[in-house]
């Protein structure tokens, strides 16, 4: 079967420095797809290659079928390429509009992709019973929103052109466990729903291990380990992928008093 999403020898320089070295994976329709590894090694440069907002400098990407590897030339081309691919960022507030309603984002997001206006209001209600965001949160502002709320406004918006594949980019990371818990539960039951398929990247395996079934493992841009996540977690093959979950906190796990006096430490920045 075609993969809705091919990534082939996917390169990144930026001047001397390789951020993404050489990456290929697919995902089939109605996968999810991980992708971790520590902060630095490349995940969000490839997401951002992958939805266009970086050119890759050698490689090639294909999503339903269709090459992006180089910039869309025209509004149109832009449009058909949203309608395969999005992305949900960690921080919702910097991506929502201050000033609009939910309402307001979703109809204008919704519009794009629909000519009639009942559609879109229609497409706007459906969104909103996807998401769970009730009548009282479709009239406010995001500032009027929880952290929870606004995650999932962003995600209502992405999915308002009907995307294939949603590239999520740490975006239950800013999150109490407990939404994020709430947020993995409505986005894997989105994906029962709707069939669409996951690029989920995240430096927390725990959050790995409940979204997807494939997992991809990066290194300063390289792929040191890949396979069914449940194995790649439970028998690690490369000594990286073994630090990476050695270094969970588990039950029962204390800070040292080092971790501890960081931790408490004033910010200076
Ligand atoms: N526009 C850019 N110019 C130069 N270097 C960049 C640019 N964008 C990213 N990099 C570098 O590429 C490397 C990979 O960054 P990237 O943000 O992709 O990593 P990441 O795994 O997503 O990390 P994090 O989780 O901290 O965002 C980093 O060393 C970063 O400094």
């Amino acid at each position: 079967m075609t993969p809705v999403l091919a990534v082939t020898n996917l390169t990144k320089r930026f001047g001397a420095f390789t951020a993404v070295d050489d990456v290929s994976f697919e995902i089939a329709a109605g996968a999810s797809v991980g992708i971790v590894g520590e902060s630095g090694s490349g995940k969000t440069t490839l997401a951002r290659m992958i939805i266009g907002l970086e050119t890759p400098t050698t490689g090639s990407i294909s999503c339903c079928g269709n090459d992006r590897s180089a910039p869309a030339r025209s509004t149109r081309a832009r449009r058909a390429r949203a309608r395969e691919t999005q992305i949900v960022f960690q921080d919702p507030y910097a991506s929502l509009d201050p000033h609009q309603t939910v309402r307001q984002a979703l109809t204008e997001a919704a519009s794009l992709h629909i000519a009639d206006r009942r559609d879109s209001e229609a497409r706007v209600r459906e969104l909103a019973d996807l998401v769970a965001i009730d009548e009282r949160q479709l009239a406010s502002v995001p500032k009027h929103l929880s952290g929870g709320q606004r995650q999932r406004v962003a995600i209502a918006r992405a999915l308002a052109a009907g995307p294939r594949v949603l590239v999520l980019d740490e975006s239950v990371a800013a999150l109490d466990v407990s939404i994020q818990a709430q947020i993995l539960n409505l986005l894997a039951d989105i994906r029962d729903r709707t069939g669409i398929s996951y690029l989920f990247i995240s430096h927390d395996l725990a959050v790995i291990r409940q979204v997807t079934e494939y997992s991809i493992v990066m290194r300063t841009g390289v792929v040191v380990e890949r396979g069914d996540t449940e194995t790649l977690l439970r028998t690690p093959a490369h000594p990286y992928t073994q630090a990476l979950l050695a270094s969970v906190p588990r039950p029962g796990w204390k800070p040292s008093r080092k971790e501890r006096s960081d931790r408490d430490a004033p910010d200076t920045d």
